[in-house]
């Protein structure tokens, strides 16, 4: 483990199977729930990197054809490490036409964590649906929807993060 990945006590590991099967349950959860005629969404916004995958699939599971993205870039400010904060920009903003409020919009990430990526988004789309199809507890009340839930000292381990590796066998040969 990376020594910024240090202060978390657990590991939750995420293979390819999973986030597919679990970003199709969030597919199902947002059908026919957008404001348009029958349930309809206007389009499905990607929070870049992480969010395009789940966002792939959610716009393929509801047949939606209208896909943009969002990247938001988090840096750390401040002075001393103790005094440091977490900062969010925008370098990457969706069609301004297409986004309105945000009304009628899906916007999609991994996960939510802190939850500062989604409050900035929010503040840009107030009116947009925030799905996400894991969330940490800090973070859980800047998503609408999510599927899994996990604890706030847990790291998740994304497929794209990882590579299989050999690992030695629990009791070694004589
Ligand atoms: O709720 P928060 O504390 O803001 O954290 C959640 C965000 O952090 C990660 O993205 P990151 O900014 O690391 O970029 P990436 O998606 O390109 O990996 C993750 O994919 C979420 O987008
Ligand atoms: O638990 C996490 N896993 C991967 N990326 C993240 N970005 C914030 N929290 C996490
Ligand atoms: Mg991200």
């Amino acid at each position: 483990m990376s020594a910024d990945r240090l202060p978390y006590e657990k590991g939750f590991h995420v293979s390819w199977d999973q986030i597919h099967r679990d970003a199709r349950a969030l597919a199902w959860r947002l059908d026919g729930k957008g404001p348009g005629e029958g349930g309809a969404w206007k389009a499905v916004v990607g929070i870049t990197r992480g969010g395009l995958v789940p966002a792939m699939i959610v716009s393929r599971e509801l047949d939606i054809r209208v896909v943009d993205s969002i990247s938001v870039k988090s840096y750390h400010s401040g002075g001393g490490k103790a005094d440091q904060r977490r900062e969010a920009q925008v370098i990457k903003a969706p069609n301004a036409e297409l986004m309105g409020d945000g009304a009628g919009i899906l916007i999609v990430d991994d996960l939510v964590d802190s939850g500062k990526t989604l409050e900035l988004i929010r503040g840009l789309y107030p009116k947009a649906h925030f799905a996400c199809v894991y969330a940490k507890p800090e973070g859980e009340k800047q998503a609408d929807t999510y599927i899994t839930s996990v604890s706030q000292d847990t790291w998740i381990f994304f497929p794209w993060d990882m590579a299989l590796q050999y690992v030695q066998p629990m009791r070694g040969s004589d």
